[in-house]
């Protein structure tokens, strides 16, 4: 079993790089199977689990994809036939696999794909994607688990209203109406930045992508799309998540390619804290002051504050001179990070959808499981500052959305080191820490 050992009360010092998103790459990996000619490059490729699921269902699929790990780049080529199925064991790993949908059904005029369930944080369905392609004129069915989409004449535009801002059904039927015949309009969009980052691409492919970033997006249908060559945008949530690090130990911390105009919510949200933000063209500098203000805060999809930084959040709330909520609106129980963070000496009360937390919070170090990727990363930065050694198991969760955080954090002054340890050897760490670090 690995686990994270932190040592709390270290102030966190010096320049962190942020690696290219992970919510980026995902549906930007699936849109290369578009590309029926040449070779699609893609950089600034972070090294991460889900990057390489995603990677095995891409090759499921047939596509050659072939990964330079040292150089974060990687090549894919779908000029093959591909194939229209991906399966359970892939989609059951990864939720972000149902991106692969929509290119399928635009390339093919079918898709098969296992339903992806939900996970720790809710239900997640994906009815707002079928809906979707149903608009765009396919016949979805489900059998076995499996959500069969057809439309053996293509796919034809139209306008599409999502009654929620989706991420990922945005994604899904911007890239499947790229090939459909005609124009599609999607109303009330997402408009987060990695929708940008897809958009740029696609377009980059042949396709003719405008609004992204908007509400409204608006794609003219053509007939065949090209491999081209692109950069990943940087992962404003690893920023983000650094930036919460460096406040919450009263740290002075450079955050190295984190776009400030991406984490406006929560750069304004710490401001109001009174940590000091500084947002220059190559960075974010983060400095955390002696005390923090209480303060309330609520998730939106973008521009509104994102949900995935909502774990990370509570914790500099918790360790704020008074009482602040949080409220979470985007997905129905994303608060599991909490009760472990009761076991470190947190006091809060949860009311519905709503959080009310009391600071400032003596965190003490406990041995404490993440139940997701960002309640991982939450209860991580929550160890940088409780008094004596805090250990964070299941890392599988941790390993989707980062790369080398102890290492990263280790680099900035945290005493912190990832140890892979029996449940026999693990009784003998309790037992002498110190020794460990
Ligand atoms: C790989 C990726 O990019 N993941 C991100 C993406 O997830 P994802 O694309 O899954 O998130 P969505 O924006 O689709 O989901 C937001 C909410 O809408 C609901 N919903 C969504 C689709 C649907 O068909 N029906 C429906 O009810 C979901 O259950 C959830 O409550 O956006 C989320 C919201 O910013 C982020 O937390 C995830 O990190
Ligand atoms: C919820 C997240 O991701 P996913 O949608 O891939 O589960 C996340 O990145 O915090």
């Amino acid at each position: 079993m690995e686990k994270i050992i932190v040592h709390g009360g270290k102030r966190l010092k010096g320049t962190v790089h942020i690696d290219g998103a992970k919510n980026a790459v995902l549906p930007i990996q699936a849109a290369t199977i578009l590309a029926s000619e040449g070779q699609t490059v893609i950089s600034n490729v972070p090294l991460l689990s889900d990057v390489y699921t995603m990677n095995k269902v891409l090759r499921f699929l047939n596509i050659k994809v072939d990964f330079n790990e040292s150089a974060n780049k990687i090549t894919f080529d779908a000029s093959s036939d591909v194939s229209s199925e991906a399966p359970f064991e892939y989609v059951s790993k990864m939720r972000a696999s149902i991106v692969v949908m929509g290119p399928l059904l635009a390339r093919l005029g079918k898709a098969r794909v296992a339903l992806p369930g939900g996970c720790a944080i809710g239900s997640r369905p994906i009815d707002l994607h079928l809906k979707g392609f149903e608009a765009l004129g396919a016949h979805i069915e489900q059998h076995d688990g499996y959500v069969e989409a057809t439309a053996p004449n293509g796919l034809v535009g139209t306008d599409i209203y999502l009654d929620f801002p989706s991420v990922g059904a945005t994604q899904n039927i911007m890239m499947a109406a790229t090939l459909a015949k005609g124009k599609t309009v999607i109303q009330n969009a997402a408009r987060e930045p990695e929708i940008v980052d897809l958009a740029n691409v696609l377009n980059k492919m042949g396709a003719s992508v405008i609004g992204a970033g908007t509400e409204q997006i608006r794609i003219q249908g053509v007939e065949t799309l090209h491999g081209t060559d692109h950069a990943v945008v940087q992962d404003r949530i690893e920023a983000g998540t650094f930036m919460i690090a460096a406040a919450v130990t009263k740290g002075d911390v450079m955050v190295d390619g984190a776009i400030a105009e991406h984490n406006k919510p929560l750069i304004l949200k710490m401001r109001e804290m009174g940590v000091s933000v500084i947002e220059g063209d190559d960075g974010v500098r983060v400095i955390g002051p002696d005390k923090l203000k209480p303060v309330d805060v609520k998730t939106l999809p973008h521009p509104g504050f994102p949900t995935d930084m909502q774990p990370q959040m509570t914790i500099l709330q918790l360790c704020a001179d008074g009482s602040s909520s949080m409220t979470e609106t985007v997905f129905e129980n994303r608060f599991m990070h909490l009760e472990e963070l009761r076991r470190m000496n947190a006091q809060y009360t949860i009311s519905g959808r709503t959080v009310l937390m009391q600071g400032p919070t003596d965190f003490n170090g406990a041995e404490v499981a993440a139940s997701d990727l960002r309640a991982a990363a939450a209860l991580v930065i929550a160890g940088l500052v409780a008094s004596g050694y805090t250990q964070v198991r299941n890392l599988q969760y941790l390993d989707r959305g980062y790369h080398d955080f102890h290492k990263k954090l280790a680099g900035l002054g945290a005493e912190i080191k990832r140890v892979n340890v029996d449940e026999d050897d693990a009784i003998i760490l309790n037992q002498s820490l110190k020794n460990h670090l």
